[in-house]
């Protein structure tokens, strides 16, 4: 990647926008390979969920996520380049892809912020394949046409283009010059969308994706454990809702940020007109100047009517022996994958508490220094899929799950989230997440199953947890 120095800030005058991309479809020719311009500019106040919102398209691919609690949001639409991945490959493939665009990179700007030049964004199904003719891929990454951020009290916007040979500069001045103007001094009552209140669909059928086999599944899992063919499986079950008009998935996110401010709340659109959205309690990772953070999450209880009730869960969850095997499981195999690619987790030995509006979970932040040499996408990938939504050991657990399950988990429990240039990112689980396509939109919840859990209980659980979604909807 190439950084052009920021004193050539191009956008505070169109002429020097037009240099520099003169300049960038000279090496297209030069190197016979096309060249994307990143122009990174600070901007006032901006809201990236508005400014989605404002631009959205449904056959369009789009990416946000935000985490109230940190006061950080991000945005991307519009794929300039994009790519689609199967197989148990599909990390090393991204990450491959990546590099190569990188390489053919030029950019500029205020670099010095969070969530400055160009950032990746993808979706990572459960499963490392899915079946011809699925709803997402089993990984897709692209860099967005635009993006714009939040990040304590800065805003940002990038603008990616793709300039080769044929190239009409005059049309790409102007496009960006475009876009900085509106993005520079954002308008919200622009916005046509903003004159009448979101209107929200009423859901009017319910139907489960795979019919009275959840308790039966978890009693085969239970069997399974006893005769000592895996510790631990996680098994979910779907439902389906249809409405009586579409779903607006970004005004579903907004009611999802104001529920969840300490849950990474995500969209992402497939360009085929699907969003799959979510509020996410559960980080995989997250590296930043050679920082990494990742946490166990498992082992859940309900949220008590009062403090004192609520109180009384919690300790409930803090004694209980099965819970916290659940959760021992998740932690040491996250310590151990850790290791697998030399990086050293430090963990406490017994989990704190992690509650959320439905409901509370057993939780133990790790965190860990990260040589410059592995490269996120290789923790990800040997992280992904911890045993809180897959199973341990995993060889023997997670093919069992599609049969158990018998539905298809598509994007659930997969891996959506950002990286960039700078070996830093942001990738969570897809948990407590719906999919949403037109009239209808499919949620998924699970439960992690170890010796002593119980069908009926864990059954509970899931209707828990999908009531972080059903509630929104
Ligand atoms: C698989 C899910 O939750 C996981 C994350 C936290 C706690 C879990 C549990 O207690 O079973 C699950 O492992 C889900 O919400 O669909």
């Amino acid at each position: 990647m190439q950084i052009i120095p920021s004193e050539m800030l191009p956008g505070r005058d169109e002429a020097a926008l037009r240099r520099f991309l003169e300049g960038c479809k000279e090496a297209a020719v030069t190197k016979g390979h096309f060249q994307i311009a990143s122009i990174s500019l600070e901007v006032k106040h901006i809201a990236p969920l508005a400014v989605l919102q404002s631009i959205y398209e449904p056959e369009e691919l789009h990416f946000y996520i935000e985490r109230p609690a940190d006061d950080e949001a991000i945005a991307g639409a519009e794929a300039v380049v994009q790519a689609r991945f199967d197989g148990p490959g599909r990390f090393q493939q991204v990450q491959a892809f990546a590099d190569d665009v990188l390489e053919n990179t030029i950019v500029v700007g205020d670099l010095s912020e969070a969530f400055t030049g160009p950032h990746f964004f993808t979706a990572f199904s459960f499963e490392d394949s899915v079946a011809e003719g699925g709803e997402f891929p089993a990984a897709t990454v692209f860099l967005p046409r635009w993006q714009v951020s939040r990040s304590k009290g800065k805003y940002g916007a990038v603008a990616n283009l793709k300039i080769d040979a044929g190239t009409n500069l005059d049309e790409a001045v102007a496009r960006v010059w475009g876009a900085y103007q509106k993005f520079g001094a954002f308008d919200y009552g622009n916005d046509p969308a903003n004159d009448k209140p979101p209107e929200q669909p009423e859901p009017c059928s319910r139907r489960e994706l795979a019919p009275g086999v959840f308790e039966g599944a978890v009693k085969q899992a239970l069997e399974s454990i006893r005769e000592g063919e895996f510790e631990k499986i996680v098994l979910a079950r779907g439902i389906e809702l249809e409405a009586d008009g579409p779903w607006q998935p970004l005004d579903a996110l907004n009611r999802l940020r104001e529920r969840f401010g300490s849950c990474f709340t995500f969209s992402y659109g497939g360009g085929s007109g699907r969003s799959f959205i979510g509020a996410t309690p559960e980080r995989l990772l997250q590296i930043r100047d050679g920082q990494l953070l990742t946490e166990a999450i498992a082992g859940s209880a309900p949220r008590g009517r009062n403090a004192g009730e609520d109180a009384a869960c919690a300790r409930g969850l803090l004694d209980s022996e099965k819970d916290l095997r659940e959760h021992a499981c998740v932690r040491d195999s996250i310590l151990r994958r850790l290791e697998q690619v030399g990086i050293e987790g430090i963990a406490d030995a017994s989990p704190r508490i992690l509650p959320l509006a439905n409901v509370q979970h057993l939780h133990t932040p790790i965190h860990a220094e990260v040589g410059e040499s592995v490269h996120l996408l290789e923790v990800l990938s040997e992280l992904h899929p911890t045993p809180a939504v897959g199973g341990t050991p995993r060889e023997a657990a997670v093919p069992r799950i599609r049969e158990l399950e018998q539905m298809d988990r598509g994007l659930y429990a997969g891996v959506v989230g950002w990286f960039n240039h700078l070996n830093e990112g942001e990738m969570v689980v897809g948990i407590r997440s719906a999919l949403i396509d037109g009239k209808r939109a499919k949620l998924y919840a699970g439960a992690g199953i170890v010796e002593g859990s119980d069908a009926e209980k864990e059954a509970r659980e899931t209707e828990l947890k999908l009531n972080a979604l059903l509630d929104t909807l």
